[in-house]
């Protein structure tokens, strides 16, 4: 449904796109992952024909993205959604239908149709600015399904929602996958990652992994090693210290240190606690997703 190669795209001085190849068959759930200004955003407009690239070339559905035909095919949930504040939700789906052209009828019976899909039929009368984020997330959905498209972009579509709104969010894009649309998502939160079923991860342009989650999460390097006690900063900055530890990094999960040598790590780590007067426990620990990443990252950033 999706063709990428080699798409390039250069604002001025910044190189938003270097080189990026994508393949995404009916069907799919495709996450595009990365960092703030690794490239997202700038992919998803050229996949939606309202950004040419400078290089490359982007198919969908067989077509140009600009073609009228790969238009009426496509779906585009932006960041932040474009919805009329001041419209009802109806109002806004009917906007959107009319845009694509649709006969009255035919939109009478799409409008019914989205909302049963989206839940919000009892909300057809709220102005959008009275929404929830949840649902003002699940009108913008409905608003780019109208015209039923097969391809679906969306860009941070659950960025600032509730984890249960997130959920339920995600329950209908399963059920357009189930359809046989091919849907592009990015988003910055790694339990929507792992719902997809191919990742690409960008980082400053370039297409640094690519593959089902499961692909991603092994290429974290066989040392991961959890730090948990406190201050998290310090426990940080000891096990960053060590030459056999690639990256540190602190989060919920307490401090992760990656690298090649679990053993070597850990005696490192111990010793520079020791040395520190900090105490913490240090064990092993199976990758998550979020390793790989950032030792994908701290590798790109050495080459
Ligand atoms: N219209 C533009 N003019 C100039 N620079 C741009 C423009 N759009 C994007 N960029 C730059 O291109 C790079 C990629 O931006 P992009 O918005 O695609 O990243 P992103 O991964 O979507 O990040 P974010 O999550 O912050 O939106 C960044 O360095 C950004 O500053």
């Amino acid at each position: 449904m999706i063709e990428v190669r080699g798409l390039r795209k250069r604002f001025g001085a910044v190189e938003a796109l270097a080189g990026i190849d994508l393949h995404v068959p009916a069907g799919t759930l495709f996450g595009l992952l990365g960092p703030d200004g690794a490239g997202k955003t700038t992919t998803l407009r050229c996949l939606a024909g309202v950004l040419a690239p400078d290089g490359g070339q982007v198919r969908v559905a067989g077509q140009d993205p600009v073609s009228p035909g790969a238009r009426r095919r496509l779906g585009y949930v932006t960041q932040p959604p474009g919805l009329y504040g001041d419209l009802t939700v109806q109002e806004n789906i009917v906007f959107f239908g009319r845009v694509y052209g649709l006969e009255p009828g035919v939109l009478r019976e799409r409008i019914r149709e989205v909302l049963d899909f989206t839940g919000l039929g009892p909300f057809a009368g709220r102005l959008a600015d009275h929404l929830s984020g949840g649902m003002r997330q699940k009108l913008a959905l409905a608003c780019a399904l109208v015209h039923e498209p097969d391809v679906l972009l969306l860009d941070e579509p659950t960025t600032g929602v509730d984890p249960l709104a997130r959920r339920d969010f995600w329950t209908l894009l399963d059920r357009l996958r189930a359809r046989g649309v091919a849907a592009v998502v990015s988003t910055p939160y790694q339990d929507e990652a792992r719902r997809c079923d191919r990742l690409a991860f960008l980082w400053r342009g370039r297409l640094l992994a690519e593959g089902a989650p499961e692909e991603v999460r092994q290429l974290a390097p066989p040392g991961v090693l959890r730090l948990t006690g406190a201050p998290l900063a310090a426990l940080r900055q000891v096990a960053a210290g060590c030459p056999s530890v690639r990256v540190a990094y602190a989060d919920a999960r307490g401090v992760t240190a990656l690298g090649d040598d679990p053993e070597r790590m850990r005696i490192e780590i111990e010793e520079g606690l020791g040395r520190a007067g900090l105490s913490a426990a240090v064990a092993p620990a199976t990758a998550v997703l979020e390793d790989a990443l950032i030792a994908l990252t701290v590798a790109g950033e050495g080459a």
